[in-house]
């Protein structure tokens, strides 16, 4: 390890975040009672600009009248090119109850942008009296973001979580598409005949990992547009988990019960853990650095990776 240690990421479940548009106020009590781990009631793209005033309205009254139960709540705010941004941080910190827990900052540029909305939140904060210190969440979701992306996953203590956005990403990058994550048809080898479908999110998803593992931030793998491809949602999920991420959005609430299965780690992945954890104390009690576990090599980073699992699930289970 570098003499500069790695600050865990925050030690809370993040499984799926559910997102519903701040304009359909007769969803908000079906999100509360979904299985997400955290709820991101929108303001910015899913709310036409004419609903932005009534939007705002409706989920400050939902922070306080909805009973949200244990689950991370969390408002995305709109874009900081926008004229609606500082009347979204300002309503929502003076008129939202306390139960508001997270601000979501999409299309995040730098830095700069995060401090800028840190800055107003701490003196709507400071000056409504506020008790519970908001916490802050970005997306990743332009070239600029992603060029900037360790910068912006450093940028405020208040950050907690960080996901990639893959529709506006796309736009941003210029990419022929307007598949919103998954596979894209035209993105593939070719060789003696048949075709390799690649992943054009992975590099993109690598670095939000690195950056926001670096700095002790969530990283979360956002929308997947086609909610009736179950299975492409699962394939998609399974990479991110392997990749580190912890979570994907859902933006149907049919790929909540998906998301928790595959962000959940297996009966069998902990078993496996802490069976690795065990022969690795065994072989530490015997003064050795290294084991054997079922025919393969296990040493001391073996535990940094058991642990990673066991960790995870002790954060789902509520034992963290
Ligand atoms: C690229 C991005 O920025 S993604 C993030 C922003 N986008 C969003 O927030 C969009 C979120 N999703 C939605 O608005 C909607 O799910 C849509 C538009 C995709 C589909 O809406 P509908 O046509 O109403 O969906 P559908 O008819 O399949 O809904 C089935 C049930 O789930 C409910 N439902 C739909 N969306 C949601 C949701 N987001 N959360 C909770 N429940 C929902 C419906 O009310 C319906 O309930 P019922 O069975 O009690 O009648
Ligand atoms: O905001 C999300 C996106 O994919 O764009
Ligand atoms: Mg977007």
């Amino acid at each position: 390890m570098s003499f500069r240690l790695q600050p865990p990421a925050p030690a809370r479940p993040n499984r799926c975040q559910l997102f519903g548009p701040g304009s359909r106020p007769e969803l908000f009590a079906k999100m509360a009672a979904s299985a997400a781990d955290v709820i991101n009631l929108d303001l910015e793209d899913s709310v036409a600009p004419a609903d932005k005033a009534q939007a705002r309205a409706n989920i400050t009254r939902a922070v306080s009248e909805v009973d949200w139960g244990n689950k991370t709540l969390s408002v995305r705010i709109n874009g900081l090119d926008t004229p609606f941004w500082y009347r979204d941080v300002v309503d929502l910190l003076e008129q939202a109850g306390e139960r508001l827990d997270q601000i979501m900052i999409p299309k995040v540029g730098c830095a700069a942008d995060v401090y800028a909305v840190d800055a107003l939140v701490t003196a709507c904060e400071a000056a409504a009296g506020r008790k519970k210190r908001i916490s802050l969440e970005v997306i990743i979701e332009t070239a600029a973001g992603i060029a900037h992306v360790e910068e912006i996953a450093a940028s405020s203590p208040r950050l907690q979580a960080m996901s990639l956005g893959a529709a506006d990403f796309a736009a941003s990058m210029g990419m022929q598409t307007t598949g919103i994550g998954g596979t894209q048809e035209n993105y593939y080898m070719h060789r003696e005949g048949a075709k390799y479908w690649s992943d054009p999110w992975h590099w993109a998803q690598a670095a939000i990992v690195a950056a926001c593992r670096t700095h002790g931030v969530l990283p979360v793998d956002g929308p997947f547009g086609d909610f009736s491809d179950e299975e492409g949602f699962r394939a998609q999920a399974r990479r991110s988990a392997t990749l580190g991420m912890v979570g994907k959005w859902a933006i149907h609430p049919k790929q909540v019960a998906l998301a928790n299965e595959v962000f959940t780690p297996s009966e069998a992945a902990v078993t496996e853990a802490r069976e690795i954890l065990a022969a690795m104390e065994a072989a530490k009690a015997a003064g050795q650095g290294a084991a054997v576990y079922k025919g393969r090599l296990v040493d001391i980073a073996s535990m940094r990776q058991a642990e990673v699992i066991v960790r995870q699930a002790d954060i789902i289970s509520g034992n963290r």
